[in-house]
């Protein structure tokens, strides 16, 4: 008797190991690893992993499994192996690894079929009864019909039938004829002797199938022969060619001509850099890069390079890119380049698309993928390299369970398939560029542009300034001129703005003066029914002051503006200007982000107006002039990475500017203009402002120093919030070692969100083997309240977002 270990879908801690199963003999030789199975568990059927296939069990009765869901496995046994890891680095449940892995369309409970792509005559004898003229057939005919499993494998395996998986979303899928040869290739050798000399064109195509043999689109064959219809339909009359139904892949991108591009020839620095990537390549050596290049260095092309040397050894390449720059302009580069071996995935396809996309892959039909976070758990089983553009960004990390960073994942399989990671970026993560002053990173720097373009100008104007000399609109003088300028030169205009929401710090706008934590270095939050700032790594508190202390001025106050806002001022301000918003507003549609854009791009409009999602990737060529209307808004977040992030912003958003013929300018308005990170960020100097900036994280005690738990607490009623969190943080303090430090309870930065009270603790610590098992612990001690009492704790190293 064969034994299935299964991984159920009930994520809870005792459930949360492979239990054993049966597998009965109708399912014999034909379960494999990675398989998705549904079982008996409990009262109930629920859907399971098969991780292990095994002979023996020390149980003596088992309960057989009930049915099969994947005919192919889902999961590769790498996968499988991450999984377990992810599992535990991240305290998540197997469960919960293994669904983050598949496309969403594969987690819900869909309907199959089964297509028949070839002639029923081709199947086996077991089979034939099957399909009884039909070409679909629904999926669960073939256990009513009691047909075995494995030999439906086994057509699937040899190209004859096909499992569909019935997404139900709008768009109803494509099919489209295929034409294919119906007799073997002697007999169409025969009949082409018997071929009046008249009949050209039926010649023609015949002579193609006996070249190429294998099936082809009927439009693609009109196409290439310059033939008809009919001569196709007076061959399959002679019973020559048989025509088929296949289905189109939702290929978001399919109507589109990519117009092919050749390799550019590198420069100087850029073949010094992609030099021992390509060693890594060649000897199939793991080892991870970081590309450290400013904006417009050539980064991508270094990218195409040597994703061409992984796919001239036969080997797939996996190109993440933040969600936010998955733009038709990044996407273009790659289909340019890669023809249809690119799949692309980002959160803006269907179910259905993104299902299909990560199809090709399975079937190994594409050999790379462009895709955002997610897409990293490609399922190619023979990676040649990962690269990651981008790698600061902190969309790479997954704000829900499993809470895995992309970065750690790419190392993980770069490991396991001896390749070469690659990490990108004009300003690297502060934690990524000290490993490669380490040398546990490999730094490879791209200091100039191509053709040694300048970057950009940087003009700080200091608002505090503006407001002493009576200017207390949001734009500056000299932001004003600029812009006028630019609109009667027919020129484009960026203005970006820090995101909306989260603008709970005060500064004074006569001196800039910020309220500070005096123990964690991060802005107070201010707390507007009890008038208390507060922060939100430690305890500490103080009452709202009314004046400043540092000037005694009287305009200290919260900070921030919406963007909507900002448009009706500047439309004020601007009354010729046509202007185009872009925020979580005017994009949730899906398109709408690409639609806005391209519009920007054919010069429809001449200020583009928008939040983060207009820093990244984005290249115009007529835009001029770049203005950030109020750096602070970002440098103040209660977060320790805000200089950081403040920093890697500032520079990509000037990086948008002057890209090409015409010499762009930026302006940075903010009322801290002395601050180290405005200061350097003006003068494009990562390397100073990674040697202060470690200073202060060494001090303060911040990664890369030492690494950070956080946990977070919440429920709906704000006492027992509280009171879970101080217990939490009792177990957390008597437990572990005393080189760790806990900070908190402290209540969120947003400390309610959905009606739900949310309290925190803070673990910082460099060397403690007692923390898993300390939160595991806590967690087993709540399960119970977790479960039934809506409670709720959520536990996240290396956290990103401390909100
Ligand atoms: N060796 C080369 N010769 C000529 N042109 C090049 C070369 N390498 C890159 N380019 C071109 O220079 C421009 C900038 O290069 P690329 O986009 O690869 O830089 P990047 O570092 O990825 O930029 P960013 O970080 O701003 O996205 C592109 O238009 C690209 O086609
Ligand atoms: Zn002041
Ligand atoms: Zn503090």
């Amino acid at each position: 008797m064969k034994i299935a270990r299964v991984i159920v879908d009930v994520p809870a801690f005792q459930t949360d190991r492979p239990f054993d199963y049966e597998i009965p003999e109708k399912f014999e030789h034909m379960i494999e690893k990675g398989m998705r199975v549904i079982v008996p568990f409990g009262p109930r059927k629920v859907m399971g992993f098969v991780l292990e296939v095994a002979d023996q069990t020390d149980l003596k009765h088992l309960k057989p499994i009930d049915d099969v869901m994947d005919l192919t496995p889902v999961l590769t046994g790498e996968l499988i192996e991450l999984g377990k890891w992810i599992r535990e680095q991240t305290l998540s449940f197997h469960i919960t690894a293994y669904q983050v892995m598949l496309p969403q369309a594969l987690k819900a409970k869909y309907e199959k079929e089964l297509e028949c792509l070839a002639l029923e005559e081709e199947l086996s004898d077991e089979l034939k009864p099957l399909f009884a003229g039909r070409s679909v057939i629904p999926f669960a005919e073939i256990q009513e019909k009691q047909i075995p499993y494995r030999k439906v494998q086994e057509a699937i395996k040899d190209g004859l039938v096909e499992v569909h998986y019935i997404v139900k979303s709008k768009e109803t899928r494509k099919k489209s004829t295929w034409v294919k040869p119906a007799k073997d290739l002697h007999q169409l050798e025969e009949a082409l002797e018997d071929f009046s000399p008249a009949a050209k064109k039926q010649r023609a195509i015949v002579e193609f199938f006996i070249e190429h043999k294998d099936a082809i689109p009927l439009k693609q064959l009109l196409d290439t022969l310059h033939t008809t219809r009919q001569t196709v339909q007076q061959l399959m009359k002679k019973g020559l060619l048989q025509t088929f139904k296949k289905d189109e892949y939702r290929d978001p991108y399919n109507n589109r001509e990519f117009i092919q591009t050749k390799p550019k020839e590198l420069t100087g620095e850029q073949k010094q850099a992609i030099k021992p990537i390509e060693e890594s390549i060649v000897n199939e050596k793991h080892d991870v890069f970081l590309l450290h290049g400013v904006t417009g260095s050539g980064k991508t092309e270094i990218y195409l390079q040597t994703i061409e040397k992984v796919l001239k050894k036969g080997k797939e390449a996996i190109v993440l890119v933040p969600e936010i720059a998955l733009t038709p302009q990044m996407v273009q580069r790659f289909k340019s380049r890669f023809g249809a071996d690119v799949a692309v995935m980002h959160s803006g396809l269907s179910p259905g698309e993104k299902l299909d996309e990560w199809r090709k892959i399975q079937r190994q039909e594409v050999k790379v993928v462009v895709g955002a976070r997610s897409a990293i758990f490609a399922p190619f089983q023979n990676l040649g390299i990962i690269i990651i553009d981008e790698e600061h960004e902190s969309s790479y990390k997954q704000e829900d369970n499993p809470k895995y960073h992309a970065r750690d994942v790419a190392v993980f399989r770069g490991q396991y398939h001896r390749c070469p990671v690659v990490l990108g970026s004009a300003t690297p993560a502060l934690e990524t560029y000290a490993r490669a002053k380490k040398g546990v990173y490999r730094l490879l720097t791209l200091s100039r542009r191509i053709n040694n373009q300048s970057m950009p100008e940087v003009e700080i104007v200091d608002m505090r300034e503006e407001l002493h000399r009576g200017n207390r609109s949001m734009f500056s003088r000299s932001l004003q001129e600029k812009i006028q300028e630019r609109l009667s030169r027919k020129e484009q205009i960026v203005l970006f703005l820090n995101r909306r929401g989260y603008s709970t710090f005060v500064i004074c706008r006569d001196c800039g003066h910020t309220l500070q934590c005096p123990h964690c270095d991060i802005s107070l939050t201010y707390h507007r029914k009890q008038e208390r700032l507060k922060c939100h790594y430690c305890s500490y508190e103080i009452p709202m002051p009314g004046r400043c202390p540092e000037c005694y001025s009287d305009t200290i106050r919260y900070f921030g503006t919406g963007t909507q806002k900002v448009e009706e001022a500047l439309q004020l301000t601007f009354p010729e200007a046509r202007i185009i918003r872009m925020d979580v507003d005017t994009t949730r549609n899906k398109g709408a982000h690409e639609r806005l854009l391209a519009e920007f791009g054919h010069r429809r409009a001449d200020i583009l107006l928008g939040t983060q999602m207009i820093a990244k990737g984005l290249d115009f060529e007529h835009v001029t002039l770049v203005g950030v209307l109020a750096a602070d808004s970002m440098l103040h977040l209660p977060d320790f990475r805000s200089a950081e992030k403040t920093f890697q912003l500032l520079t990509q958003v000037s990086g948008r500017a002057g890209r090409h013929e015409l010499p762009g300018e930026v302006l940075i308005q903010t009322y801290t203009p002395e601050h180290y990170t405005v200061e350097l960020a003006s003068k494009y100097d990562y390397e100073q402002f990674f040697y202060k900036e470690m200073q202060i994280r060494k001090k303060f005690q911040y990664p890369p120093y030492y690494y950070l738990a956080l946990i977070t607490v919440s429920h709906p009623n704000q006492i027992y919030t509280i009171e879970v969190a101080q217990r939490m943080a009792k177990m957390l303090n008597s437990r572990l070692s005393g080189q760790s430090k806990v900070l908190g309870p402290t209540p969120s930065p947003l400390l309610r969100i959905k009606d739900r009270y949310r309290y925190q603790c803070m673990v910082k610590y460099k060397v403690e083997s007692k923390l898993q098992m300390t939160i595991k612990r806590i967690l087993q001690v709540y399960e119970e309240d977790m479960q039934k009492n809506d409670l709720q704790i959520v536990v996240d190293f290396q956290p990103y977002h401390l909100m």
